[in-house]
Protein backbone atom coordinates (compact mmCIF):
# COMPACT_ATOMS: atom_id res chain seq x y z
CA UNK A 1 0.00 0.00 0.00
CA UNK A 2 1.48 3.45 -0.78
CA UNK A 3 2.41 6.16 2.09
CA UNK A 4 1.17 9.41 2.08
CA UNK A 5 2.51 11.80 5.32
CA UNK A 6 0.52 14.95 5.55
CA UNK A 7 1.74 17.69 7.87
CA UNK A 8 0.98 21.38 9.22
CA UNK A 9 -2.64 20.31 9.97
CA UNK A 10 -3.61 19.91 6.49
CA UNK A 11 -7.76 19.56 6.28
CA UNK A 12 -8.42 16.29 7.00
CA UNK A 13 -10.42 15.92 3.95
CA UNK A 14 -7.10 15.44 1.67
CA UNK A 15 -6.35 12.50 4.05
CA UNK A 16 -9.44 11.18 3.64
CA UNK A 17 -9.40 11.31 0.13
CA UNK A 18 -6.28 9.98 -0.36
CA UNK A 19 -7.22 7.04 2.23
CA UNK A 20 -10.27 6.25 0.05
CA UNK A 21 -7.74 6.17 -2.68
CA UNK A 22 -5.77 3.24 -1.08
CA UNK A 23 -3.13 5.32 0.38
CA UNK A 24 -1.91 4.67 4.00
CA UNK A 25 -2.26 8.19 5.12
CA UNK A 26 0.06 9.40 8.56
CA UNK A 27 -1.24 12.51 9.40
CA UNK A 28 1.08 15.27 11.77
CA UNK A 29 -0.14 18.66 13.30
CA UNK A 30 2.77 20.46 12.65
CA UNK A 31 5.64 21.15 10.64
CA UNK A 32 9.36 18.71 10.82
CA UNK A 33 13.09 19.75 10.69
CA UNK A 34 15.22 18.62 8.17
CA UNK A 35 16.46 15.59 9.96
CA UNK A 36 12.89 14.66 11.33
CA UNK A 37 11.60 14.85 7.87
CA UNK A 38 14.34 12.59 6.70
CA UNK A 39 13.06 10.44 9.44
CA UNK A 40 9.14 10.53 8.79
CA UNK A 41 9.74 10.01 4.91
CA UNK A 42 11.26 6.63 5.07
CA UNK A 43 8.95 4.64 2.73
CA UNK A 44 6.59 7.39 2.12
CA UNK A 45 5.77 7.95 -1.53
CA UNK A 46 3.44 11.27 -1.43
CA UNK A 47 4.24 14.01 0.78
CA UNK A 48 1.85 16.99 1.90
CA UNK A 49 3.30 20.52 3.91
CA UNK A 50 2.13 24.04 3.66
CA UNK A 51 4.75 27.29 4.63
CA UNK A 52 6.80 26.14 7.25
CA UNK A 53 8.18 22.76 5.86
CA UNK A 54 11.21 23.45 3.92
CA UNK A 55 12.35 20.11 1.47
CA UNK A 56 15.64 20.98 0.59
CA UNK A 57 17.94 18.77 -1.77
CA UNK A 58 19.45 16.55 1.82
CA UNK A 59 15.87 15.59 2.38
CA UNK A 60 15.28 14.25 -1.09
CA UNK A 61 18.35 12.72 -1.49
CA UNK A 62 17.32 10.60 1.46
CA UNK A 63 13.99 9.89 0.48
CA UNK A 64 14.18 8.24 -2.74
CA UNK A 65 10.99 6.24 -2.87
CA UNK A 66 9.06 10.08 -2.57
CA UNK A 67 7.19 10.61 -6.23
CA UNK A 68 5.66 13.77 -5.37
CA UNK A 69 4.94 16.79 -2.89
CA UNK A 70 2.12 18.76 -2.35
CA UNK A 71 1.86 21.98 -0.98
CA UNK A 72 -1.54 22.80 0.58
CA UNK A 73 -1.16 26.34 0.02
CA UNK A 74 -0.12 29.04 -2.38
CA UNK A 75 3.28 29.43 -2.01
CA UNK A 76 6.11 26.86 -3.22
CA UNK A 77 9.13 28.42 -2.32
CA UNK A 78 9.68 26.21 0.63
CA UNK A 79 10.66 22.94 -2.06
CA UNK A 80 13.76 23.07 -3.93
CA UNK A 81 11.45 23.17 -7.31
CA UNK A 82 14.31 22.63 -9.98
CA UNK A 83 16.12 20.03 -7.48
CA UNK A 84 12.73 17.75 -6.98
CA UNK A 85 11.98 17.84 -10.69
CA UNK A 86 15.64 16.44 -11.36
CA UNK A 87 15.23 14.15 -8.87
CA UNK A 88 11.64 13.07 -10.44
CA UNK A 89 9.03 14.52 -8.14
CA UNK A 90 6.36 16.24 -9.09
CA UNK A 91 5.48 19.22 -7.21
CA UNK A 92 1.85 20.65 -6.85
CA UNK A 93 -0.13 23.86 -5.07
CA UNK A 94 -3.43 25.13 -4.99
CA UNK A 95 -2.81 28.38 -6.75
CA UNK A 96 -6.37 29.79 -6.36
CA UNK A 97 -7.75 27.85 -2.92
CA UNK A 98 -6.93 30.74 -0.63
CA UNK A 99 -6.28 33.66 -2.67
CA UNK A 100 -10.03 35.23 -1.60
CA UNK A 101 -8.86 35.07 2.03
CA UNK A 102 -6.27 36.83 1.83
CA UNK A 103 -7.73 39.72 -0.16
CA UNK A 104 -10.53 40.12 2.71
CA UNK A 105 -7.85 39.94 5.26
CA UNK A 106 -6.27 42.54 3.43
CA UNK A 107 -8.97 44.43 3.40
CA UNK A 108 -9.75 44.16 7.03
CA UNK A 109 -6.58 45.13 7.42
CA UNK A 110 -6.77 48.32 5.38
CA UNK A 111 -9.60 49.57 7.13
CA UNK A 112 -8.02 48.41 10.67
CA UNK A 113 -4.99 50.53 10.11
CA UNK A 114 -7.12 53.51 8.34
CA UNK A 115 -9.61 53.97 11.69
CA UNK A 116 -6.79 52.71 14.12
CA UNK A 117 -8.55 50.37 15.45
CA UNK A 118 -5.41 48.49 16.79
CA UNK A 119 -4.88 51.82 18.86
CA UNK A 120 -8.45 52.75 19.84
CA UNK A 121 -8.33 48.64 21.35
CA UNK A 122 -5.31 48.56 22.81
CA UNK A 123 -6.37 52.29 24.60
CA UNK A 124 -9.83 51.21 25.26
CA UNK A 125 -8.55 47.95 26.76
CA UNK A 126 -6.25 49.75 29.64
CA UNK A 127 -9.38 52.49 30.41
CA UNK A 128 -8.42 55.26 27.92
CA UNK A 129 -11.76 56.71 26.26
CA UNK A 130 -10.41 58.43 23.31
CA UNK A 131 -13.09 59.31 20.27
CA UNK A 132 -10.85 62.20 18.42
CA UNK A 133 -11.02 61.33 14.46
CA UNK A 134 -7.54 62.33 14.69
CA UNK A 135 -5.27 60.31 12.42
CA UNK A 136 -8.55 58.22 11.10
CA UNK A 137 -9.73 58.35 7.68
CA UNK A 138 -12.21 56.53 5.29
CA UNK A 139 -11.12 54.65 2.74
CA UNK A 140 -13.02 55.73 -0.15
CA UNK A 141 -10.95 58.18 -2.18
CA UNK A 142 -7.41 56.69 -0.85
CA UNK A 143 -5.27 54.91 -3.20
CA UNK A 144 -4.51 51.98 -2.62
CA UNK A 145 -0.70 50.71 -4.43
CA UNK A 146 -0.66 47.20 -4.82
CA UNK A 147 2.50 45.60 -5.51
CA UNK A 148 2.13 42.30 -7.20
CA UNK A 149 -0.44 42.04 -9.15
CA UNK A 150 -1.19 38.31 -9.52
CA UNK A 151 -4.12 35.99 -8.49
CA UNK A 152 -4.05 38.01 -4.77
CA UNK A 153 -3.17 41.40 -5.87
CA UNK A 154 -5.49 41.51 -8.88
CA UNK A 155 -8.67 40.16 -6.69
CA UNK A 156 -7.79 42.90 -4.10
CA UNK A 157 -7.81 45.54 -7.08
CA UNK A 158 -11.70 44.84 -7.52
CA UNK A 159 -12.32 44.85 -3.96
CA UNK A 160 -10.92 47.76 -3.05
CA UNK A 161 -12.46 49.72 -5.96
CA UNK A 162 -15.23 48.53 -4.76
CA UNK A 163 -14.95 50.35 -1.43
CA UNK A 164 -14.17 53.52 -3.08
CA UNK A 165 -10.49 53.12 -3.66
CA UNK A 166 -8.06 54.32 -6.15
CA UNK A 167 -5.82 51.24 -7.33
CA UNK A 168 -2.40 51.36 -8.76
CA UNK A 169 -0.30 48.51 -8.82
CA UNK A 170 3.55 47.60 -9.47
CA UNK A 171 4.30 44.35 -10.88
CA UNK A 172 7.68 42.86 -13.00
CA UNK A 173 5.82 41.24 -15.72
CA UNK A 174 3.16 42.56 -17.45
CA UNK A 175 -0.70 42.88 -16.02
CA UNK A 176 -4.29 43.40 -17.78
CA UNK A 177 -5.08 46.33 -15.02
CA UNK A 178 -8.87 45.02 -13.54
CA UNK A 179 -11.56 48.46 -13.13
CA UNK A 180 -10.02 51.34 -13.64
CA UNK A 181 -6.39 50.27 -11.53
CA UNK A 182 -3.69 52.31 -13.13
CA UNK A 183 -0.42 50.40 -14.07
CA UNK A 184 2.61 51.96 -12.21
CA UNK A 185 5.88 51.85 -14.46
CA UNK A 186 7.95 51.89 -11.50
CA UNK A 187 8.06 51.31 -7.81
CA UNK A 188 8.65 54.73 -6.50
CA UNK A 189 6.20 55.90 -8.91
CA UNK A 190 3.59 53.82 -6.88
CA UNK A 191 5.14 54.43 -3.38
CA UNK A 192 4.93 58.61 -3.60
CA UNK A 193 1.09 58.33 -4.19
CA UNK A 194 -0.16 55.43 -2.32
CA UNK A 195 -1.86 55.90 1.17
CA UNK A 196 -2.33 52.19 1.86
CA UNK A 197 0.98 50.27 0.22
CA UNK A 198 0.49 46.58 0.51
CA UNK A 199 2.89 43.58 -0.57
CA UNK A 200 1.62 40.47 -2.49
CA UNK A 201 4.79 39.58 -5.02
CA UNK A 202 5.61 35.70 -4.96
CA UNK A 203 8.21 34.26 -2.62
CA UNK A 204 11.12 33.71 -4.98
CA UNK A 205 14.32 33.86 -3.75
CA UNK A 206 15.03 37.54 -5.24
CA UNK A 207 12.64 39.15 -3.15
CA UNK A 208 14.58 38.59 -0.34
CA UNK A 209 14.68 41.97 1.72
CA UNK A 210 12.70 43.45 -1.37
CA UNK A 211 11.35 46.20 1.00
CA UNK A 212 13.48 48.19 2.75
CA UNK A 213 14.64 51.49 3.94
CA UNK A 214 14.85 53.04 0.57
CA UNK A 215 11.25 51.80 -0.24
CA UNK A 216 9.70 52.41 3.17
CA UNK A 217 11.04 56.06 3.06
CA UNK A 218 9.70 56.73 -0.17
CA UNK A 219 6.60 56.05 0.85
CA UNK A 220 4.15 59.23 1.32
CA UNK A 221 4.34 60.55 4.89
CA UNK A 222 1.41 59.11 6.93
CA UNK A 223 0.97 55.94 4.82
CA UNK A 224 0.00 52.54 6.03
CA UNK A 225 1.99 49.78 5.15
CA UNK A 226 0.56 46.00 4.68
CA UNK A 227 2.78 42.68 4.13
CA UNK A 228 0.55 39.25 3.34
CA UNK A 229 3.39 37.69 1.03
CA UNK A 230 6.20 36.01 2.67
CA UNK A 231 8.08 37.67 5.39
CA UNK A 232 11.42 37.69 4.18
CA UNK A 233 10.69 39.73 1.57
CA UNK A 234 10.56 43.28 4.06
CA UNK A 235 12.85 44.68 6.45
CA UNK A 236 11.02 44.85 9.76
CA UNK A 237 14.17 46.67 11.48
CA UNK A 238 13.53 49.74 8.57
CA UNK A 239 9.64 49.40 9.54
CA UNK A 240 9.97 49.84 12.62
CA UNK A 241 12.04 53.18 12.34
CA UNK A 242 9.87 54.16 9.99
CA UNK A 243 7.02 54.10 12.38
CA UNK A 244 8.82 55.54 15.12
CA UNK A 245 9.75 58.26 13.36
CA UNK A 246 5.83 59.34 12.33
CA UNK A 247 6.62 58.67 8.75
CA UNK A 248 4.60 55.69 8.14
CA UNK A 249 0.88 55.76 10.19
CA UNK A 250 0.37 51.90 11.16
CA UNK A 251 1.38 48.58 9.81
CA UNK A 252 -0.03 44.83 9.30
CA UNK A 253 2.16 41.59 9.31
CA UNK A 254 0.55 38.57 8.69
CA UNK A 255 3.79 36.82 7.93
CA UNK A 256 7.40 37.20 9.58
CA UNK A 257 11.37 36.46 8.36
CA UNK A 258 10.84 33.32 10.83
CA UNK A 259 7.64 31.73 11.96
CA UNK A 260 6.97 29.08 14.64
CA UNK A 261 6.84 25.51 13.41
CA UNK A 262 3.86 24.33 15.29
CA UNK A 263 0.44 26.21 17.20
CA UNK A 264 1.74 27.19 21.06
CA UNK A 265 5.56 27.89 19.76
CA UNK A 266 6.81 30.43 20.95
CA UNK A 267 6.97 33.88 18.55
CA UNK A 268 8.27 37.35 19.56
CA UNK A 269 8.36 40.99 17.36
CA UNK A 270 10.07 44.05 17.43
CA UNK A 271 6.90 45.71 16.23
CA UNK A 272 4.47 44.20 19.18
CA UNK A 273 4.56 47.41 21.29
CA UNK A 274 3.55 49.78 18.31
CA UNK A 275 -0.13 51.08 18.96
CA UNK A 276 -1.30 51.59 15.35
CA UNK A 277 -0.07 47.75 14.42
CA UNK A 278 -1.91 44.31 13.24
CA UNK A 279 0.19 41.44 13.79
CA UNK A 280 -1.58 38.38 12.53
CA UNK A 281 -0.08 34.69 12.98
CA UNK A 282 -0.16 33.89 8.77
CA UNK A 283 -3.69 33.49 8.95
CA UNK A 284 -4.28 34.94 5.19
CA UNK A 285 -5.25 31.41 3.87
CA UNK A 286 -6.53 30.04 7.18
CA UNK A 287 -10.36 30.07 6.93
CA UNK A 288 -12.63 26.89 6.77
CA UNK A 289 -13.12 27.52 3.56
CA UNK A 290 -10.20 27.84 1.89
CA UNK A 291 -8.62 25.31 3.73
CA UNK A 292 -11.05 22.46 2.59
CA UNK A 293 -11.18 23.42 -1.05
CA UNK A 294 -7.18 23.37 -0.93
CA UNK A 295 -7.51 20.38 1.02
CA UNK A 296 -9.23 18.55 -1.65
CA UNK A 297 -7.57 20.65 -4.29
CA UNK A 298 -4.35 19.01 -3.76
CA UNK A 299 -5.18 15.58 -2.96
CA UNK A 300 -6.79 15.36 -6.02
CA UNK A 301 -3.33 16.50 -7.98
CA UNK A 302 -1.49 14.22 -6.49
CA UNK A 303 -3.81 11.34 -6.47
CA UNK A 304 -4.17 11.93 -10.33
CA UNK A 305 -0.27 12.15 -10.44
CA UNK A 306 0.04 8.70 -8.77
CA UNK A 307 -2.55 6.97 -10.32
CA UNK A 308 -2.71 8.64 -13.93
CA UNK A 309 0.83 10.48 -14.23
CA UNK A 310 -1.15 13.54 -14.40
CA UNK A 311 1.28 16.76 -14.22
CA UNK A 312 -2.21 18.99 -14.80
CA UNK A 313 -1.17 22.62 -12.68
CA UNK A 314 2.18 20.71 -11.51
CA UNK A 315 4.46 23.83 -10.74
CA UNK A 316 7.86 22.07 -11.89
CA UNK A 317 6.79 19.56 -14.14
CA UNK A 318 5.67 19.80 -18.07
CA UNK A 319 2.07 19.65 -17.90
CA UNK A 320 0.48 16.94 -19.22
CA UNK A 321 -3.34 16.48 -18.37
CA UNK A 322 -4.27 12.79 -18.92
CA UNK A 323 -7.35 10.70 -18.27
CA UNK A 324 -7.81 6.93 -17.36
CA UNK A 325 -5.57 4.54 -19.20
CA UNK A 326 -6.94 3.01 -22.21
CA UNK A 327 -4.74 0.31 -22.49
CA UNK A 328 -2.81 -2.36 -20.99
CA UNK A 329 -0.73 0.05 -19.52
CA UNK A 330 0.61 3.49 -19.03
CA UNK A 331 4.32 4.17 -19.11
CA UNK A 332 5.72 7.92 -17.75
CA UNK A 333 9.13 9.07 -18.46
CA UNK A 334 10.96 12.04 -16.98
CA UNK A 335 14.07 12.58 -18.52
CA UNK A 336 16.27 15.47 -19.58
CA UNK A 337 14.94 17.28 -21.87
CA UNK A 338 17.42 16.20 -24.74
CA UNK A 339 17.05 15.22 -28.22
CA UNK A 340 16.22 11.54 -29.41
CA UNK A 341 15.11 10.02 -26.15
CA UNK A 342 11.50 10.14 -26.88
CA UNK A 343 13.11 7.69 -30.10
CA UNK A 344 14.94 5.37 -27.81
CA UNK A 345 12.13 4.94 -25.45
CA UNK A 346 9.37 4.12 -28.76
CA UNK A 347 12.25 2.06 -30.09
CA UNK A 348 12.63 -0.07 -26.52
CA UNK A 349 8.85 -0.58 -26.50
CA UNK A 350 9.19 -1.35 -30.61
CA UNK A 351 11.38 -4.21 -30.16
CA UNK A 352 9.35 -5.71 -26.93
CA UNK A 353 6.37 -5.74 -29.86
CA UNK A 354 4.49 -3.21 -27.52
CA UNK A 355 2.03 -1.18 -29.26
CA UNK A 356 1.87 2.81 -28.11
CA UNK A 357 -1.91 3.92 -28.48
CA UNK A 358 -1.51 7.37 -26.85
CA UNK A 359 1.34 9.45 -26.21
CA UNK A 360 1.84 12.78 -24.69
CA UNK A 361 5.51 14.73 -24.88
CA UNK A 362 5.36 17.91 -22.71
CA UNK A 363 9.38 20.11 -22.17
CA UNK A 364 10.00 22.80 -19.87
CA UNK A 365 13.24 24.27 -19.79
CA UNK A 366 15.99 21.29 -18.92
CA UNK A 367 12.97 18.64 -18.46
CA UNK A 368 11.09 16.40 -20.63
CA UNK A 369 8.52 14.67 -19.74
CA UNK A 370 6.35 11.67 -21.96
CA UNK A 371 2.80 9.75 -21.02
CA UNK A 372 2.06 6.85 -23.42
CA UNK A 373 -0.90 4.41 -23.45
CA UNK A 374 0.52 0.42 -24.33
CA UNK A 375 -0.17 -2.23 -25.52
CA UNK A 376 0.81 -4.75 -22.85
CA UNK A 377 2.58 -4.60 -19.87
CA UNK A 378 5.74 -4.27 -18.77
CA UNK A 379 8.54 -6.80 -18.01
CA UNK A 380 10.97 -5.73 -15.27
CA UNK A 381 13.57 -5.80 -18.09
CA UNK A 382 11.69 -3.44 -20.76
CA UNK A 383 11.28 -1.05 -17.84
CA UNK A 384 15.20 -1.09 -17.02
CA UNK A 385 15.81 -1.11 -20.20
CA UNK A 386 13.69 2.35 -19.84
CA UNK A 387 15.69 3.50 -17.54
CA UNK A 388 18.75 2.85 -18.49
CA UNK A 389 18.37 5.03 -21.54
CA UNK A 390 21.05 8.36 -21.11
CA UNK A 391 19.12 11.11 -19.76
CA UNK A 392 16.50 9.26 -17.77
CA UNK A 393 15.37 10.65 -14.37
CA UNK A 394 12.72 8.45 -13.65
CA UNK A 395 10.24 6.09 -15.21
CA UNK A 396 6.70 5.17 -13.48
CA UNK A 397 4.53 2.52 -15.14
CA UNK A 398 1.02 2.10 -13.50
CA UNK A 399 -0.13 -1.53 -15.22
N1 LIG B 1 -0.43 35.40 4.06
C1 LIG B 1 -0.89 34.27 3.57
O1 LIG B 1 -1.47 33.43 4.28
C2 LIG B 1 -0.71 33.98 2.11
C3 LIG B 1 -1.69 33.25 1.44
C4 LIG B 1 -1.50 32.97 0.08
C5 LIG B 1 -0.36 33.43 -0.57
N2 LIG B 1 0.57 34.13 0.14
C6 LIG B 1 1.77 34.62 -0.53
O2 LIG B 1 1.35 35.57 -1.51
C7 LIG B 1 2.11 35.37 -2.69
C8 LIG B 1 1.36 35.89 -3.87
O3 LIG B 1 0.24 35.04 -4.11
P1 LIG B 1 -0.46 35.08 -5.54
O4 LIG B 1 -1.39 33.91 -5.60
O5 LIG B 1 -0.97 36.44 -5.84
O6 LIG B 1 0.80 34.76 -6.48
P2 LIG B 1 0.97 35.11 -8.01
O7 LIG B 1 2.16 34.34 -8.46
O8 LIG B 1 -0.33 34.99 -8.70
O9 LIG B 1 1.34 36.68 -8.02
C9 LIG B 1 2.57 37.17 -7.60
C10 LIG B 1 2.85 38.39 -8.48
O10 LIG B 1 3.96 39.09 -7.96
C11 LIG B 1 4.74 39.54 -9.04
N3 LIG B 1 6.09 39.81 -8.52
C12 LIG B 1 6.97 38.90 -8.03
N4 LIG B 1 8.08 39.54 -7.59
C13 LIG B 1 7.90 40.87 -7.83
C14 LIG B 1 8.68 42.03 -7.62
N5 LIG B 1 9.89 41.96 -7.06
N6 LIG B 1 8.16 43.24 -7.99
C15 LIG B 1 6.93 43.31 -8.55
N7 LIG B 1 6.13 42.24 -8.79
C16 LIG B 1 6.62 41.04 -8.43
C17 LIG B 1 4.67 38.42 -10.06
O11 LIG B 1 5.00 38.88 -11.34
C18 LIG B 1 3.19 38.01 -9.92
O12 LIG B 1 2.38 38.75 -10.81
C19 LIG B 1 2.35 33.86 -2.71
O13 LIG B 1 3.49 33.52 -3.48
C20 LIG B 1 2.56 33.54 -1.24
O14 LIG B 1 3.92 33.66 -0.92
C21 LIG B 1 0.43 34.41 1.44
O1 LIG C 1 -1.14 27.68 4.89
C1 LIG C 1 0.05 28.05 4.93
O2 LIG C 1 0.88 27.66 5.76
C2 LIG C 1 0.55 29.01 3.84
C3 LIG C 1 -0.50 30.01 3.46
C4 LIG C 1 0.04 30.94 2.41
O3 LIG C 1 1.24 31.56 2.77
C5 LIG C 1 0.16 30.31 1.06
O4 LIG C 1 1.28 30.24 0.53
O5 LIG C 1 -0.90 29.89 0.56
Amino acid sequence: MPKALLLENIHPLAAEALSKDGFDVVTMKGALSEDELIEALDGVDLLGIRSKTTVTPKVIDACPQLTAIGCFCIGTNQVDLSYAANQGIAVFNAPYSNTRSVVELVICDIICLMRRIPAHTHYLKHGVWDKSATGSHEVRGKTLGIIGYGNIGSQLSVLAEALGMRVVFYDLEEKLALGNAHRCETLDELLEQSDAVTLHVDGRKSNTGFFGEHQFAQMKQGAIFINASRGFVADLVALKKYIDNGHIAGAALDVYPTEPKAKGDPFTSELADEDNMVLTPHIGGSTLEAQKNIGTFVAQRLSDYWFKASTMLSVNLPQITVGDCKNEARVAHLHKNLPGILAQVNQHLGAQDINVSAQSLGTEGEIGYAVMDVSAPLSQETIEALEAIPGTIRVRVMQ
